[in-house]
């Protein structure tokens, strides 16, 4: 069976005042469905441009893109999305945030079936007794739960993620990657995360794809067999040592800094 998210030979170069800037290189990258893939690779080579190239926001120059065995021509509505810094709405309330996909995806669906699809995810994410709140009387944490609960409401396709936990502090960021794993199997999804932090990939991903700098290929590929939910103490275990040890070094590769001393 063809996988869920299928990346086959994508090349693609921005149009500049100074010419064509080459971003991505002949990627090929598949997902099957209903597994985490993580994205690391050097900053400015190409990795953003990949989920908007997934999402269908812009069309590369060759190659194609294929979701659920349909090729992605157009932007897709049933992708969801979340980022560093989550965009809400703050004229409308938490719930409200929460239900807008499904405004889109599924306007005939009942107002209150949509609000309770929304409040059963926030309680999910420890958010119960916060639905009526603005996005501004939340917390960046609590915020960018929201954003995962309004990023899955509506059942996407493949849920892509660019950073998502990139300003969050250390500790709040490790609650959040628990409640990924927490997520997956209270709600099974398909993910790809764009991330620069080496432990998140390790500990969240099935498979890490590291990219070599711009225009990126995959330079480098590791699975990670370790069933979901981990524990977060995984990370500490001589295994995940050895592949953030692998990973760290085929990062510096990327960037041209290994003098092979490792
Ligand atoms: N619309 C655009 N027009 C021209 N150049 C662009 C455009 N979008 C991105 N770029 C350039 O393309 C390259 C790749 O950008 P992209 O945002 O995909 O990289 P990235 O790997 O996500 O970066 P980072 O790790 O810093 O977030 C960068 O040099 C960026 O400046």
């Amino acid at each position: 069976m063809a996988d869920l998210v299928e990346i086959k030979g994508v090349t693609h170069a921005y149009r500049t005042k100074a010419g064509p800037l080459p971003v991505l290189n002949d990627l090929t990258i598949s997902i099957p469905e209903g597994e985490f893939c993580a994205v690391v690779g050097p900053s400015g080579c190409g990795k953003s441009t990949l989920t908007r190239l997934i999402a269908g926001l812009m069309k590369p120059d060759s190659g194609e893109v294929w979701l659920h065995g349909e090729r992605v021509k157009s932007p897709r509505k049933t992708v969801g999305m979340a980022f560093q810094n989550p965009v809400m709405l703050e004229w409308r309330t938490i719930l409200e945030n929460v239900m807008l996909p499904l405004e889109i995806v599924a306007p005939s669906m009942p107002r209150a079936r949509r609000e309770e699809r929304a409040r059963q995810l926030l309680a999910l994410v420890g958010l119960s007794g916060f639905e009526g709140k603005r996005p501004s009387q939340l917390s960046g944490g609590m915020r960018q739960r929201a954003s995962l609960c309004r990023a899955i409401v509506h059942k996407p396709e493949v849920l892509i993620m660019d950073e998502p936990f990139g300003a969050l502090d250390a500790f709040t960021r490790e609650d959040l990657w628990q409640l990924m794993h927490r997520l997956r199997a209270e709600e099974p999804f398909t993910a790809l995360l764009i991330t620069h932090d080496l432990r998140e990939s390790v500990y969240l991903a099935d498979e890490v794809i590291v990219l070599s700098d711009r225009p990126a290929r995959v330079q480098y590929r590791m699975r990670i067999d370790t069933p979901s939910p981990r524990p977060i103490e995984m990370l500490y275990e001589p295994d995940s040592v050895a592949r953030l040890a692998i990973l760290r070094e085929q990062i510096e590769i990327a960037q041209g800094r290994s003098g092979g001393a490792h």
